[in-house]
Parts: C-alpha cells; structure tokens; sequence
C-alpha cells in the first residue's frame, strides 16, 4: 500500500503525509522547506541554545544543580528531536520536529513537576531538595542521572536506527518507502523510542526528589504508551503481518508489564 493524502484524517497526518518523499538534489534528500519555516526554526533553535547556555553558566552558581540539570537535559532534549530527524529522516523533518508542540498535557506536565519543585523548596524546612543534604540523595541524585542518560541515548538510537521508517505520528497507511526494522536498538526493544522516553521522563524527576511528579509521570507515561502502542501494532501488524508477529513474539518493550 502506498501513501494518499486523502486517507488521512487529521491535519497533522496530513501535513506529514505530504512530506513524506525528500527532496532530492544532486542524488541527496533535503528537507520540504514548504514544511520547514526557517523564521520558526532559528527561533526555536536560538531559545534552545539561550536556555542550555544560560543554565550551563548558572550550574556552579545556583545551589540547585538538580533543577539546572532538569532544564539542560530537556533544552538537549528537543534539539536532539529535530537534529536526529533532519539528519536521519530528512524527508518528514518539519518544524514541529523540535516536539515542543507536544499538546497541552505536555506543558502541564513539566509544569506541575516545576511547581512541585518550588513549593516544596518554599513550603518544606529543611534542605532535603539538595543534591548534598544526604547520601542517599546522592545515590537518588545518580540513579536519576542514569535514568536520563538511558533513556536519552536509547531514544536517538531509536530515531537514528528507523531512519525513514519513524515518524512522530504513527502511520495508519504503510509508505512505499516504510521498511520494518529490527536490527539495532530494535533488537533488544520493540519500541526503543518509547521505553527510552518513559525512563527519561522518570529520570528527570527522580533528579529533582519530585516524589508526586515521579509517580505521576510513571502514570500517566505507562497509560499513554500502553494504549499508543497496541494501537501502533494493530497497524504494524496489517503492514508486516507474519515478519511483526514473529518480532514481536521475540522482543520485548522495556517498559515494566508491557508485553
Ligand atoms: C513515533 S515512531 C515510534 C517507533 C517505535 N514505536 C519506537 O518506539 O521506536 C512511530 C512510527 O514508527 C513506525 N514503527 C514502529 N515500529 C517500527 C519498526 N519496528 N519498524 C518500522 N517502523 C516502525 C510505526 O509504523 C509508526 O508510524
């Protein structure tokens, strides 16, 4: 089966639908730039670039660390999303590849571990937020810290290793050029860039000692991938058939008691 702008049924879909085939000169594929508003880009870019910059010089100043780490790996975050797109996917990259427009249960999301974060500073005694008020938020700190940097390298190697066939929609029509991959990270996660989300999002507030978001963001992640992924597979298995069903026979997610 191959693409038609017309099956699609949401403007996003069809907006990446459309710029599914790469432009291609002298042999190489280029981003739409009907679909990559360079105004938006750098605009984007810049903010990303003023936020790491400026959190990277308040790390040895602000007593903080853990909330400073926060903002810098989500500012790497969303740059790795549209850097690793463009180069591995060039032709869906758009500019809502940077996933900053990821809904408004998104925003609130980071949101409530923020205010999470200031109120307990503010409504709590002791120091307890620190990296340095105990061991145990040391070893807390670290395990955090793990959890992020899985998380974030499984996801690039997601979003490097399907190439053209990742999308950040998910597909309901198999493109001429959508192929099944389960080499790589695809070998040991049927769904690497969502395990290594999930592990990331936890991550962050684990760095935080944000214990209501910790739970929260488990949650509401473990739902949400729950649902998106049966709901990708029905899809992936109308497009692979016997080729999935083996795969997935064989290889697990990497989110806890998702099969
Ligand atoms: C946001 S990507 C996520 C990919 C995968 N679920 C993951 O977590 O790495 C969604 C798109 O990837 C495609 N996809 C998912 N698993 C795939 C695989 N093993 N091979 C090729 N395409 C896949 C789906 O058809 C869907 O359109």
């Amino acid at each position: 089966m191959t693409k038609t702008a017309s099956d699609s049924n949401s403007a996003e879909q069809h907006k990446e639908y459309q710029n599914d085939l790469p432009v291609i000169i002298d042999g190489k594929p280029y981003p739409d730039i009907k679909f990559n508003a360079l105004d938006i880009i750098s605009k984007t870019s810049f903010f990303l670039g003023i936020l790491l910059g400026y959190s990277l010089g308040l790390l040895p100043r602000f007593k903080y660390t853990n909330l400073i780490c926060y903002i810098i790996f989500l500012a790497i975050f969303h740059f790795l999303e549209f850097y690793l797109t463009s180069k591995f996917n060039p032709g869906k990259v758009n500019n809502d590849s940077f996933l900053l427009n990821n809904g408004t249960g998104y925003f609130y999301a980071h949101s409530l571990a923020l205010a999470e974060f200031i109120l307990e500073v503010w409504l709590t005694p002791s120091s307890w937020k620190l990296i340095s008020f105990s061991t145990v938020n040391k070893i807390v700190f670290s395990l955090g810290l793990i959890l992020v940097i899985f998380g974030q390298i499984v996801r690039s190697l997601a979003l490097i290793t399907c190439g053209k066939s990742f999308s950040h929609l998910v597909k309901r029509e198999r493109l001429a050029d959508h192929e099944l991959v389960t080499k790589g990270i695809y070998s040991y996660s049927r769904h690497p860039s969502y395990c290594g989300f999930f592990w990331f999002a936890i991550g962050l507030e684990v760095i935080c000692f944000n214990p209501i978001s910790t739970v929260a963001f488990a949650i509401v992640l473990w739902n949400f991938f729950s649902h998106r992924i049966s709901y990708e597979e029905k899809y992936l298995l109308e497009f692979f058939g016997e080729d999935y069903k083996l795969y997935k026979q064989n290889v697990g997610v990497g989110i806890p008691f998702i099969n």
